[in-house]
């Protein structure tokens, strides 16, 4: 297993294959102790299981999610993985209603406490309500677009996860952040904010996006992707506690596709995806999830 490999043999054969900038492994503390797997299939951290979200973001109409629901019940899925799709708010309720029960639904985002006047808002209760089960907090598109802030999104982090709800919490770099060589100290950052902030992280699953790669077409080489996740883990070890460390999963997120899921997938510290324009494909978003194969192999 990669766990046993020295820092310098588990690098030696990065490959930086893309003009964006690498943070430096140098600046990592290694290496980050994961525990020994214990005969499960997948090589993984938390509960044994890969994570695969779809974030339908602003995306569809009555007649096109019903054929995506459509696609996604008359499929197979591997058994060792979580789904979660994040409709639109308006389509939560219909897509509840006539998704297979073995997928379960997120909401996109959340108010920050208990509804009442909040114009335009929805609550966590509404939400619980309708039998949804996780939101996606923290998303870049959140963040850059709308200007919501680690204080903010820590806060409704809070609030959602005391509720019973699961947390799908962002994190990501700028690409100007990459190219100063700051990606760590803002996933760091990020995470921070939300370690303040939450209960606890049993149903915490850390999603990191780098935004430059967020509908770009420009994923992170499993190497980059696989050392940010490395480095995160770590600091949720220093941070939070081992436990933490070991049992989130952290899953990688940023034009993620039926093509490239497969390499991502074997990183030792990619738990699953976080799928954009791709989870809006039926058959190409059932090849992501069903990437957990690459994963049992790898291991
Ligand atoms: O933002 C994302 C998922 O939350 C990723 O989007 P893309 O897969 O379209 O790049």
């Amino acid at each position: 297993m990669a766990a046993t490999l020295s820092p310098s043999h588990r690098f030696s054969g990065l490959r930086l294959s893309t003009s964006l900038p690498s943070p430096s492994p140098l600046r990592l503390a290694f290496p980050v102790a994961r525990k020994p797997l214990r005969g499960v299939a997948v090589c993984m951290a938390g509960t044994g299981k890969f994570f695969v979200g779809g974030n339908w973001k602003c995306n569809g109409t009555k007649e096109s999610i019903t054929k995506l629901v459509s696609d996604l019940n008359t499929v197979k899925l591997e058994s060792d993985v979580d789904v979660v799709v994040a409709p639109p708010f308006v389509y939560l309720d219909f897509v509840k209603s006539s998704l297979s029960e073995r997928i379960e639904i997120s909401a996109q985002n959340t108010w920050v406490g208990k509804g009442g006047a909040f114009t335009g808002e929805i609550s966590v209760e509404q939400l619980k309500d309708i039998g949804c089960s996780w939101v996606i907090l923290g998303h870049s598109e959140r963040r850059h677009i709308i200007g919501e802030d680690d204080q903010f999104i820590g806060k409704k982090a809070a609030y959602a996860l005391n509720e019973g709800l699961g947390v799908i919490a962002c994190i990501g770099e700028l690409l100007e952040e990459r190219e100063a060589g700051k990606t760590f100290d803002v996933c760091f950052q990020q995470l921070k904010a939300y370690a303040d902030a939450v209960p606890g992280w049993e149903k915490m699953v850390i999603a990191y996006e780098p935004v430059w790669a967020i509908g770009t077409g420009k994923v992170a080489t499993p190497e980059q992707a696989q050392e940010v996740h490395m480095a995160c883990r770590d600091w949720l070890k220093k941070n939070v506690s081992a436990e933490v460390a070991s049992k989130t999963r952290i899953i990688y997120g940023g034009s993620v596709n039926g093509g490239n899921c497969a390499e991502l997938a074997k990183q030792e510290d990619i738990d699953g995806f976080l799928v954009g324009g791709a989870s809006l494909k039926g058959p190409e978003f059932v090849t992501i999830i069903n990437s957990v194969t690459s994963k049992k192999v790898a291991a």
